[in-house]
């Protein structure tokens, strides 16, 4: 079934709640466009592009990279995108971002993951990534089949350099004076769902069932 119209959310949650993993079952279920800004990110690293080397301790140092670099990044990305649904991943992370993202684009809906800190530390130190597809892994939840890759292409899974227990904390006291203002800002619009809980496949359904409101389930 095709989509009626077009659809625009933002999936937000603190560093390890969930987000890309949500993120790859809402694409199956309702297949919108998905952008990470992390993945992004990781790809100018990986093809050492100027942007990528420029960003590469910063992001290494659990801090967020400057507002104009990935407002920009990711804004023209999303021309690319701009005909179909979408849902955004780790962008925008500031109140700054958010503005620049609304003289664009009006947003439809915030999905908030709303996720202890104690259980989010626990995951990113067991999490392996398959770079080019931004597919995560976690040893205790969702382990590849064969250990060290990728189940779809076979390929090396890596851990992220920023996934230290003390990155970790950086990351997340930046959550908490940078992007937590973002929820008020979408709260203040109307558009903020949230959904709390310790384990994504108790809080996937009642996501699911929110979306299946929302948009056409894929066939
Ligand atoms: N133990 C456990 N790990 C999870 C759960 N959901 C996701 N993960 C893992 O936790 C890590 C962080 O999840 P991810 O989707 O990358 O979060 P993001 O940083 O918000 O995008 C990954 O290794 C996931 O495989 C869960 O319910 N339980
Ligand atoms: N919108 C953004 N604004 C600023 N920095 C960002 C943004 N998105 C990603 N980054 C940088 O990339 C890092 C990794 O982001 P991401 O992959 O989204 O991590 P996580 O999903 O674990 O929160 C962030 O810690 C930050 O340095």
């Amino acid at each position: 079934m095709l989509l009626q119209r077009i659809f625009r959310a933002v999936i937000m949650g603190p560093p390890g709640s969930g987000k890309g993993t949500v993120s790859g079952r809402i694409v199956k279920s309702f297949g919108l466009m998905h952008l990470s800004s992390g993945d992004l990110l990781r790809a100018n690293i990986k093809a050492k592009t100027e942007l990528g080397l420029l960003m590469k301790s910063c992001i290494d140092q659990g801090q967020l990279v400057p507002d104009d670099v990935i407002s920009r990044l990711i804004l023209t990305e999303m021309r690319n995108i701009d005909q179909s649904s979408w849902l955004l991943d780790g962008f925008p992370r500031t109140v700054s971002q958010a503005e620049s993202l609304d003289n664009v684009y009006s947003v439809d809906t915030v999905i908030n993951l709303d996720v202890p800190y104690q259980t989010i530390k626990q995951r990113l130190t067991s999490r392996w990534l398959h770079l080019p597809s931004g597919r995560v892994y976690n040893i205790d939840f969702n382990p590849p089949k064969i250990a060290g890759l990728d189940d779809v292409t076979g390929e090396p899974l890596i851990q992220r350099d920023d996934d230290t227990p003390e990155t970790v904390i950086r990351r997340l006291k930046a959550y908490e004076n940078q992007t937590q203002p973002v929820l008020e800002y979408y709260r203040s619009k109307g558009v903020l769902k949230t959904f709390s809980g310790t384990e994504t496949n108790q809080i996937w359904p009642h996501i699911q069932a929110f979306l299946s409101k929302k948009l056409s389930p894929q066939n």
